[in-house]
Parts: structure tokens; C-alpha cells; sequence
């Protein structure tokens, strides 16, 4: 198995690796993630993987939640640890009645370098990788769903299940210093934390295997070009700060037009035609008279004079 040649493979895990695969026995498991876990399900051997945070900050005022990955001396590398909070943070922001936008970033000169490999070592059973997988699955598909508009700021790189995490925003945009990697397949695996599908419907099949067979790095101008990123952020912004003025474009309606516009994309994406129908009504029928609706028609009665 051609390992991914980085600096952390080589000085960390190979040695380690090699004894390991001599020990090692073909795991015949089926389906790698089986239904997700129940919300509650917390595996405790996560908790033991420790270091590392992931930090939160929210305001009611303006609806904006910033998510940091921050264990900077591993590039943001996600423990297990990490995991249980970024699962923890996602069921907080469902019941953020104020959101309208959440700007997700890694600390220092990385986004996300995908799970923390010290942990992987120590989790190369089918059963913690199967339990991984369903956690991760949960969590990211929860995030894609919260009702504000999610953007991922890259300022750095996103590599292996940090590619797959930027794929769980609305938005991605990047520094020109960024660069975004489907490591998976060169690890000898397949993306575990829902990325490999939600590759496949932002950019395409033929895009989504090229991406995913061959691992090869995604400059940000690509990015952009396949529909993959939105925008480069300027060299020399500060990068919260241009990611929040980019934002502003989604999010300067009320916050219930916003959270009901992403309900109805949500449902247009995920359900059958008749059921996202009846949810787009749903939404339609929250926000017909409201009070973004009555002030925009009075500003327009004024028009007509
Ligand atoms: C489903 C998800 C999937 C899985 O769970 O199987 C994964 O995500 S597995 C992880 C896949 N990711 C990688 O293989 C990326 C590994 N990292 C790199 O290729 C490089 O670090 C890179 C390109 C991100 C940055 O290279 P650079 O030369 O700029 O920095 P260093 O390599 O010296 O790294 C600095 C420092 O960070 C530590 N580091 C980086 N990535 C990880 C990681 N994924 N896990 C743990 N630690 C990581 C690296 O060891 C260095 O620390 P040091 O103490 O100096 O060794």
C-alpha cells in the first residue's frame, strides 16, 4: 500500500505501521459506517484521544458563530477529543434560534491536516474505525443541515477528513496560501467522515473521482473554477474578517428569511421532490406576513406612489 508520503507519515508511523501490518488481520467487515449512532452516543475511547479544542464563539446581535479548530502544534489536526466537542458544538447551534451564519477556520497557518494520525495509529480495528466513521457522519451531516449559511475559511491546508469537513459548509473560500486534499485513497481508505458523497454532488462524478482516485492537491483558483470555492480571500485580509464581509451578501435579511432560505435548500437537497415541496411551503407559510415581508411590501407601496 503506497503510503501518502508526508513528513508526518515518514518520521511518525511508518516504523510503527509496518510492525503493525505484520500483525495485522483482514478485517472482512461489511458497510464501514452503519446507521449513524443515536445523537446521544458518545464512544468514550474518543475522549481518551486527546489535545487539542475546538472553540466556539456566538452573537445574538448580528447571528454570526465563528468554529476554530484549535491544536495549532498539529496544524489543527482533529483528536478524538476534538470530535466529541465538534459534536457537542453542532447540536448547540440547532437550537441557536439567533443564527444566520457560521464561519468555520482552523488556528494558525492551517485549516484542518484531517483526523490527528497518532490517534488513527491507535484505532486501526474495524470496530473504533466503524464507530469513528458513524460519529463523523452524524456530526457533519448535522452541520450541513443547521439552519444558517456555514462558510469555510481556508487559510491553509485541508487535507484528508479536513477536505471532507470543508465539504459539510454552504461555502468554502480560500487564501491563495490554501490548497484542499482527498489524502483518502492514497491512505488506502476512502473518505470516513461523509466527504466522498458530498464531493460527488457539489462538483460531479468525473470531477469527484479524478479528486478522490488521484489525491492530488486543489489550488484555490481550481477551487473555484470547478465550483468547489467561491472566492480567494486577498493576500494580507485578515481572514474572519473578509469571510464576514463576504458573507454579508446571504445574511443581511432577517434572521427567520435566512434560516427558512437554507431549510428549503436543505429539503430541496436531501428529500424526495413532493416532500421538499411541502417543506418549502412549510417555510413559505412561517415567513408570508411576517415582518420582513410587511416592510418590504410598505418600502414597495412607496414606490408605486
Ligand atoms: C477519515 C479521515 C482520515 C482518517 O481518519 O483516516 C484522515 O484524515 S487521516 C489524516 C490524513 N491527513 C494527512 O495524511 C496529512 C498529514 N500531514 C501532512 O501531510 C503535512 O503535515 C501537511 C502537508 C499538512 C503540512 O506539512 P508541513 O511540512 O507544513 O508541516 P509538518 O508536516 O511538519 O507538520 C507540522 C506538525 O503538525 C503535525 N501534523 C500534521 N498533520 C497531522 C495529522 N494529521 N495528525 C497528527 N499530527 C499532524 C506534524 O506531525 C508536525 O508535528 P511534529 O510534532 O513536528 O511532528
Amino acid at each position: 500500500m503506497a503510503l501518502f508520503c508526508s513528513s508526518v507519515i515518514k518520521r511518525a508511523l511508518v516504523p510503527k505501521l509496518t510492525r503493525k501490518l505484520g500483525e495485522c488481520h483482514l478485517h472482512t467487515c461489511a458497510s464501514t459506517c452503519a446507521a449513524a449512532p443515536p445523537d446521544n452516543v458518545r464512544y468514550s475511547w474518543l475522549s481518551a484521544a486527546g489535545g487539542g479544542a475546538v472553540d466556539l464563539t456566538k452573537d445574538d446581535a448580528s447571528g454570526l458563530a465563528v468554529l476554530t479548530l484549535n491544536n495549532p502544534e498539529r496544524l489543527n489536526a482533529v483528536t478524538g477529543h476534538m470530535m466529541l466537542q465538534l459534536g457537542d458544538i453542532v447540536n448547540d447551534l440547532k437550537e441557536w434560534k439567533n443564527g444566520k451564519a457560521l464561519i468555520v477556520r482552523g488556528k494558525g497557518r492551517s485549516f484542518c491536516p484531517g483526523a490527528d494520525l497518532n490517534m488513527v495509529y491507535n484505532m486501526l480495528d474495524s470496530k473504533q474505525g466503524r464507530e469513528m466513521c458513524s460519529f463523523m457522519h452524524r456530526t457533519l451531516t448535522e452541520l450541513h443541515r443547521l439552519p444558517l449559511i456555514s462558510v469555510a475559511a481556508i487559510d491553509g491546508p485541508a487535507i484528508g477528513g479536513g477536505a471532507e469537513l470543508c465539504t459539510a459548509t454552504d461555502f468554502r473560500v480560500m487564501t491563495e496560501r490554501a490548497d484542499i486534499k482527498f489524502v483518502q485513497a492514497l491512505l488506502g481508505i476512502v473518505p470516513g467522515w461523509g466527504g466522498g458523497t458530498r464531493l460527488t454532488r457539489l462538483v460531479g462524478r468525473t470531477r469527484a473521482l479524478d479528486l478522490l482516485s488521484s489525491g492530488r492537491t486543489i489550488r484555490p483558483e481550481e477551487a473555484v473554477e470547478i465550483g468547489l470555492a467561491s472566492w480567494i480571500i486577498p493576500t494580507g485580509r485578515d481572514v474572519v474578517e473578509a469571510t464576514t464581509e463576504w458573507l454579508q451578501r446571504y445574511t443581511r435579511g432577517r434572521t427567520e428569511v435566512v434560516r427558512a432560505v437554507k431549510n428549503v435548500v436543505v429539503a430541496g437537497t436531501e428529500l424526495p421532490v413532493e416532500e421538499a415541496l411541502a417543506k418549502e411551503a412549510e417555510q413559505f407559510v412561517n415567513v408570508w406576513g411576517g415582518p420582513a415581508h410587511v416592510e418590504a411590501i410598505l418600502k414597495s407601496m412607496k414606490h408605486k406612489k
